[in-house]
């Protein structure tokens, strides 16, 4: 058995959850770049700014399928007196015109065709009539069009130079469809913080092994993976360990040497087993009263190992060798939470989010069932939401124990339930978290 000796492993200072996810924002620092094909950079974040390469649209273009004219031409155009014009010719999109539109004529234009020289409104087909006289192609217009109509000005939406999207940006669809348009067939991006993942506790099992007594199967690795790959990380799951103090360094300095984030998972209470405790105390603990959301990434410091939280009291963060290492507490939902608060904000702000955009969102609802129980922490609770009559609800789910996986799949945010309070009513507004869909 591992002695942890003296009392050191139950003296532990809760720092508040803003005050301690602060502190891991201020160690995870925007990171490596790379650049990936457009159409590879879906859910990736922008590393530079990028901006509109030339005027937005490039060339007066028609909004429509008509005729371009002169608006003077048409001005007193009536249904029963319209405006009868000499067609001079077309322009398909892609094309451009071969003459001028002079007094009298027009010319037949597509829906994204350049608007030839001297035509400034373009009238839609439907609004016109095909004729021919003495021989020659004509278009009666049977109202008056205005100066501009129908016709998308150059520059009207993006000027050459204007600025799209700032570093961080988390592109979707709508982006890549922007760049497309500004040429950027391949886009700088942040690399994906690679998180590697470890679990301890002598009582896991692999997925894939059958249950023995006392023993249970690893659900943190998965989870905590899949989370991370969520966030837009690389997740390296490194397996199990056996509550091996020395084994669990080993392991670690081998996370440390291939990622930017360790997350561990089990150990990090006060247990004659929480070896995780104990590492963690390891590092630099004299320095844990100094921290501060500017210390650099250059010393290794614990930032902290106890949060003023439930689930995840025991939640510790510490810097090492320039990485972040995470140690999330075993209980599934302590884990689930831990990782909301601290390490998804860390993988966000790797790839160049703000820190306000990296911290959990939070939205207000009507608390649907009273919540009794009161805590000296503040603590955050499983919730189902909806929507009725415009008002968002928090349904607070059953199985919500830390210890307790059964709500975390039907979970759509986390209630902040407030500290020091004997609980909430029923009907009262309360902060909630949301979580990823
Ligand atoms: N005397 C005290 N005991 C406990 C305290 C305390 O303050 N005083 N804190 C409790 C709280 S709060 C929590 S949370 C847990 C934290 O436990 P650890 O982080 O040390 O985690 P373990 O002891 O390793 O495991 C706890 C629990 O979770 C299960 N587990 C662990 N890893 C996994 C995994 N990868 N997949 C699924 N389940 C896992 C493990 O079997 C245990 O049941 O401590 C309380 N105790
Ligand atoms: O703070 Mo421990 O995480 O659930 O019960
Ligand atoms: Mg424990």
């Amino acid at each position: 058995m591992q002695e942890l000796q003296g009392s050191s492993r139950f003296d532990r200072r809760a720092v508040k959850v803003d005050e301690a996810a602060r502190l891991v924002l201020g160690a995870a620092m925007p990171g490596r770049r790379e650049s990936v094909p457009l159409g590879q950079a879906a859910g990736r974040r922008l590393a530079e700014q990028a901006s509109a390469s030339c005027d937005w649209p490039p060339f007066a273009r028609s909004g429509l399928d008509g005729y371009a004219v002169r608006s003077a031409d048409t001005a007193q155009a009536t249904p029963q007196s319209p405006a009868v014009l000499r067609v001079v010719g077309a322009v398909a999109a892609g094309e451009l015109a071969r003459a001028a539109v002079v007094p009298g004529t027009a010319m037949r234009i597509m829906t994204g065709g350049a608007v030839p020289e001297g035509a400034d409104a373009v009238v839609m087909l439907e609004q016109t009539a095909d004729t021919l006289e003495n021989g020659q192609p004509v278009v009666r217009v049977k109202r008056a069009a205005g100066p501009g109509q129908n016709i998308a000005q150059p520059g009207e939406e993006f000027r050459r130079g204007s600025p799209l999207f700032e570093a961080g940006t988390l592109l979707r669809p709508g982006h890549l469809a922007l760049l497309a348009t500004f040429g950027y067939a391949d886009v700088a991006v942040y690399a994906r913080p690679r998180v590697a993942v470890l679990a301890t506790g002598a009582e896991l099992l692999p997925v894939a092994a059958p249950l023995a007594p006392g023993t249970i199967r690893d659900s943190n690795s998965v989870m905590v993976a899949a989370m991370a790959e969520q966030s837009g990380a690389a997740a390296l799951p490194l397996g199990r360990l056996a509550d091996d103090r020395d084994a669990v360094t080993d392991a670690l300095e081998a996370a440390l040497a291939q990622a930017d984030i360790v997350v561990t998972t089990g150990g990090v209470s006060v247990g004659d087993y929480d070896i995780m405790a104990a590492i963690m105390r390891g590092w630099a603990p004299d320095r844990l009263a100094e921290a501060s959301v500017n210390s650099s990434l250059a010393e290794d410091r614990l930032l902290f190992n106890k949060v003023a939280m439930r689930p995840g009291s025991p939640t510790s963060a510490a810097v090492v060798k320039g990485k972040l290492v995470i140690a999330l507490s075993g209980n599934p939902g302590a884990c689930f939470v831990g990782f909301e608060w601290f390490v998804r904000p860390a993988i966000l702000r790797m790839q160049g989010a703000a820190i306000e955009t990296a911290l959990p969102e939070a939205v207000t609802a009507v608390l649907d069932a009273a919540y009794e129980k009161g805590s000296p922490h503040e603590r955050f609770v499983r919730t189902r939401l909806y929507v009725e009559q415009g008002v968002l609800h928090a349904d607070p789910l059953a199985f919500g124990k830390s210890s307790m996986m059964a709500s975390i799949p039907d979970a759509d945010g986390l209630i902040r339930i407030p500290s020091g309070s004997s609980g909430l009513p029923a009907g009262s507004l309360v902060e909630v978290l949301l979580l990823q869909g």
